[in-house]
């Protein structure tokens, strides 16, 4: 075994302790500084026997590694001004058998700009250098093991082995953005962006520049050089139109070239840009009905229907709901600096019965407000102010309480039929279609029902 003299281990620790990076100073329990190195002793611009048996007081004024000594604790992340240049330090005690001896005063990084470009990147985690949103979801995240959730994980396996275009839909809050993500994550695109554009909350006339960007010059305002639009930056990864449904015709008829060319036209270009982009589409709106309508064309929608995930809503899977809470608590748990346990049997017992129209999204929304109104860790949902389980459960029950069965189908009916007529601004013809009824068997209910 070769021999280390204290001399060559002196050099090592040295050597460690002088590095150019990082600055490190030491004082006794008197003040006394009895470690100083070239790091500190270029920024004070004095030799080390000038500074080592000095008083830090003296030799540091702005320091406070003496109160150190007393306080016997760390202080982490302070601002240090040494001959106007700026550092964020440490200072920690010196320990020795239990009792404080001295402090160290460290530097945390070699300079400012240093500094905040660090705690940038620790502020923003799993932000990706490549533009897009937030840490992806991957298949993990997607909670579900009852038969229909199963389903959707089988084919977003499947969908996740090509690159063809992929049309997801379900109602709102379903999770249809993260299962694109999860599809996205697992697919050979992975390493590239992932772009999503919610083209329901683009203005249209802005959303031919966000989709497909534009040229210098392209139009007054626009940015000097051009600007790349969702498709150049979705390069080599995956764009997902969320809200397809709400596209208008003009960037319907633009969309499908794109799809059939793969390539995109910037406002003002004079040639088109190569992509090679998957693209997938979201919607709540049924598509079907919309091409019926004539509002959505039917070419885009077999374009972009080549792989389809229908999401279920919560309701339809409520067997999956005592996974998603417990999930859901950790998650929000982990947001709100929380620390709930788990949910009361008798909020549960509500829960199941509730037909959560919002689904997932509604259900992390109302868990969050009981986390926040509950005393105890165990969560009880029937602490929130607003609780929509009780309108719909005493809405319900006429129709099973009261009515004869004749009244309750009429009463159905009245409620379909008004509510066809209201979301279609009372255009009957619509509304018919709409319940995939006859316009004349329409118009005598209406007339029957009094409406
Ligand atoms: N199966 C699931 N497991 C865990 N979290 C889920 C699941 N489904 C949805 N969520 C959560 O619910 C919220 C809504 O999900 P997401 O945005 O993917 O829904 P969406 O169907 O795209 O909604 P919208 O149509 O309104 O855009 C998100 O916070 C998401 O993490």
């Amino acid at each position: 075994m070769e021999i280390v003299t204290l001399e060559q281990s002196y050099a090592k620790l040295k050597m460690i302790l002088d590095n150019p990076f990082e600055g490190s100073m030491a004082i006794d329990e008197t003040g006394t500084v009895f470690f100083a190195n070239s790091f500190f002793l270029d920024i004070l611009g004095r030799a080390e026997q000038d500074v080592v048996g000095q008083k830090i007081w003296d030799v540091v004024p702005a320091c406070r590694l003496f109160e150190t000594v007393g306080q016997g604790y760390s202080i982490w992340g302070e601002t240090l001004t040494i001959n106007a240049k700026e550092f964020l330090v440490a200072r920690f005690p010196l320990k020795k058998d239990g009792r404080t001896v001295g402090a160290m005063v460290k530097t945390l990084f070699p300079d400012q700009s240093t500094a905040k470009e660090i705690m940038n990147k620790v502020s923003r985690p799993g932000k990706p250098e490549n533009g897009t949103k937030n840490a992806l979801c991957t298949c993990r995240d997607i909670i579900g093991e009852t038969p229909p959730m199963l389903y959707v994980k089988k084919l977003a396996r499947r969908a996740s082995r090509t690159s063809s275009t992929l049309l997801i839909t379900g109602e709102s809050g379903t999770g249809k953005e993260i299962i694109a993500q999860a599809i996205h994550t697992r697919s050979v695109r992975r390493e590239g962006p992932f772009i999503s554009v919610n083209c329901g909350a683009i203005p249209e006339n802005l959303l031919e520049s966000e989709l497909f960007g534009y040229v210098d010059g392209a139009f007054t305002g626009a940015k000097r050089g051009g600007k790349p639009g969702k498709f150049e930056l979705a390069d080599g990864g995956t764009i997902l139109l969320d809200e397809i449904g709400d596209m208008p015709l003009f960037m319907q008829v633009k969309l499908l070239r794109v799809l059939q060319d793969r390539e995109v036209w910037r406002i003002g270009a004079t040639a088109p840009t190569k992509l090679d982009v998957r693209v997938m589409a979201s919607t709540h709106t049924d598509l079907v009905q919309l091409v019926k309508e004539k509002r959505f064309r039917e070419d885009l929608y077999y374009r972009l229907n080549v792989l389809e995930i229908e999401m279920p809503a919560l309701r339809e899977r409520i067997e999956d709901l005592p996974l998603l809470i417990n999930a859901l608590i950790e998650r929000i748990n982990h947001k709100i600096g929380a620390d709930a346990v788990g949910l009361s049997p008798e909020s549960l017992d509500i829960m199941k019965k509730y037909s959560w129209p919002g689904n997932v999204r509604e259900l992390e929304n109302r868990l969050e407000q009981a986390i926040n109104w509950s005393d105890d860790h165990i969560v009880d949902i029937r602490n929130i102010p607003v609780r929509p389980w009780e309108e719909e459960e005493s809405s319900n029950l006429p129709a099973h309480a009261d009515m004869g069965f004749r009244d309750c189908i009429q009463g159905t009916e009245r409620d379909l039929i008004a509510s066809a007529l209201e979301q279609t601004k009372g255009n009957k013809a619509q509304a018919a279609r709409m319940l995939n009824m006859q316009r004349s068997v329409l118009y005598k209910k209406i007339g029957k029902l009094g409406l």
